[in-house]
């Protein structure tokens, strides 16, 4: 009888024939495993047992080895942005081209005008030669320049090139100090520092506030639910204090002029200081635009506060790169422009203060570097990127902003001893001094003290300064970037560093490190062993092939 035809084949096997497979197989597997174990490869991989309990560095190895782990994401995660920013932009090219090939002549000749146009008009804007030009056009034009400092830093806000250039240009123009951000600083330094200040010219005491916002954001933000420390702290940002004493002040000088135009007043200093929020205290609106980030001031701006005082706002000082590292840090725009990391830039901060004090006022354990700090404060602040890794870049760009902005609290000594600069004289001093109503400011500065909510000295950093920032007046042509660095060349991030316990240290932290193997603290180091698992058979003479002699 014919057998019915069966759908799929049938998997039985004689039992010699299933044997002779199994011995194969056994057979092959014998030969690979002997041949791993000429090449002395185990097979089986090595569990990791980790670091000892009884180990004596075991919390330091562990912490190293999470870092270097940190590192190595992190460099992954940044080749793989800039492999997908570079495709982009391949992408966007290819299409333009071909959107090129098919435009009429005409309109793409009015289309490339057009964009150099465009192209020249943004790279003037934030070129130094352009601020230098706003910068200068402001002093030319103005009977009294206010020179703003940080009151965290005023030494470091005053720029000898542009208190010479003010001084040295004719019109008998007065030089005014109006110390902002006093409510960051602990009262004694404020009283301190315009005791100390007043002995060149006359000193204003000024809280600007940091609440007047441009009205299409206030009325975006309207619907947004308000948490309760956040009106306690709004109330405090938005109190202005010592904006009546700079108004009496400027009126009555306007009046003993007794000119029919309106006096020019220049606010001029270093980016962030406060200039905007300063005139925007005074008029008591939004009407130059101001905020956390820096360089947002790019041209001269003229404000009616009256109709006998007009202030003019300027573009922040373009910093020398011959500065102390901090200097330029704080004070120019190196981390925007990108000559130099953020990263860098924290290291370069936290070295300039004491440990303890960043330590209290973070709220993060004890660190032993930049990154390490950066990596416990992000997160603290839950400030995290793809995988929970701690987003660092973060964690520095805001505390930055924090040293530049409006947030943290700090302070520097005042000198003891007080030294004209070479550009001033005793005359020059009488003449500044001359035409104000002093002991009026005398008062008004005392109303201001009074009015203000100043942070104790405990919860203040104490912040190493490194005197006058030079400043640049005249660009002829724009400096190359790496000009620009020049004097504060990056720093490897992964050279042990420590925060300055004392100002000698702080100052040797200026100086190009040099990367000698003796001074270096000793260190776990961590090196890739390469191992070769390829379990290869092709290379011997003997190679079990399996296809051939499985059959
Ligand atoms: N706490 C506090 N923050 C202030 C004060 N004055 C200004 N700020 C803040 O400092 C930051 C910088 O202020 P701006 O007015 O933009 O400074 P600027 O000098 O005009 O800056 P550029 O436009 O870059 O030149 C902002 O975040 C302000 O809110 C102040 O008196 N106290």
């Amino acid at each position: 009888m014919k057998r019915p035809k069966l759908k799929r084949a049938s998997k039985r096997l004689s039992c010699s024939k299933r044997y002779k497979i199994q011995r194969k197989v056994r057979e092959h597997n014998r030969k690979l495993r002997k041949e791993a174990k000429k090449k002395g490869v185990s097979k089986r991989v090595k569990k990791d047992l980790g670091v000892p309990s009884s180990a004596p560095f075991k919390e330091e190895v562990l912490r190293e080895a999470e870092q270097r782990r940190l590192q190595v994401e992190e460099e992954k995660e940044r080749k793989r942005q800039v492999k997908i920013e570079e495709r982009a932009q391949k992408r966007q090219k290819d299409k333009e081209a071909a959107n090129r090939e098919t435009e009429p002549k005409a309109k793409k000749a009015r289309r490339d005008d057009q964009a150099n146009r465009l192209a020249k008009q943004t790279v003037n804007k934030s070129s130094k030669q352009f601020l230098c030009a706003e910068l200068n056009k402001v002093i030319d034009a103005s009977d009294v320049v206010i020179e703003v400092l940080d009151a965290r830093d005023p030494l470091g806000c005053r720029c000898p090139q542009l208190e010479e250039a003010v001084l040295q240009r004719g019109g008998n123009k007065k030089l005014l100090l109006v110390l902002n951000k006093i409510d960051l600083v602990p009262k004694e330094n404020v009283e301190r520092w315009i005791n100390c200040l007043q002995q060149e010219f006359p000193v204003v005491a000024f809280k600007a506030s940091t609440q007047i916002r441009d009205k299409t954001v206030q009325q975006a933000k309207k619907s947004r639910i308000v948490a309760s420390n956040e009106v306690l702290d709004k109330s405090r940002g938005a109190a202005c204090f010592g904006s009546d004493c700079l108004s009496e002040l400027l009126t009555s000088y306007a009046a003993k002029l007794q000119s029919e135009a309106a006096l020019k007043v220049g606010v001029v200093g270093f980016t962030n200081v406060g200039k905007s929020s300063l005139i925007n205290s005074m008029k008591g609106m939004f009407a130059c635009n101001a905020g956390v980030k820096r360089g947002i001031t790019k041209s001269m701006q003229e404000v009616h506060i009256s109709k006998t005082v007009k202030l003019m706002d300027s573009p922040g000082v373009v910093v020398s790169p011959s500065n102390p590292r901090s200097s330029v840090v704080l004070r120019s725009l190196q981390v925007e422009e990108g000559h130099e990391s953020v990263l860098d830039a924290v290291t370069t901060l936290l070295k300039q203060c004491e440990k303890t004090q960043i330590m209290l006022q973070y709220n993060v354990p004890d660190f032993r570097n930049s990154l390490e700090f950066l990596t416990l404060l992000a997160k603290k602040r839950g400030y995290l990127q793809k995988g929970a890794l701690p987003n660092t870049e973060q964690a520095a760009s805001v505390f930055l902003a924090d040293w530049t902005g409006a947030k943290l609290s700090y302070h520097c000594k005042v000198p003891g001893s007080h030294h004209l600069p070479p550009y001033l004289t005793d005359s020059l001093l009488a003449d500044m001094q001359k035409d104000w109503d002093l002991s009026k400011l005398r008062s008004g500065n005392q109303e201001t003290l009074k009015g203000v909510k100043f942070p104790n000295q405990a919860s203040s950093v104490t912040f190493t300064s490194k005197g006058p920032t030079e400043g640049v007046m005249t660009v002829c042509e724009e400096q190359p970037a790496a000009a620009a660095t020049e004097g504060g060349g990056t720093q490897q991030q992964d050279q042990p560093e420590q925060t300055a316990e004392d100002s000698t240290e702080a100052e040797e932290s200026e100086k190009p490190q040099k990367t000698s193997l003796e001074k270096k603290p000793k260190r776990v180091q961590f090196q890739s062993v390469p191992i070769d698992i390829s379990l290869s058979a092709g290379s011997s003479g003997d190679a079990y092939d399996f296809n051939t002699d499985f059959k």
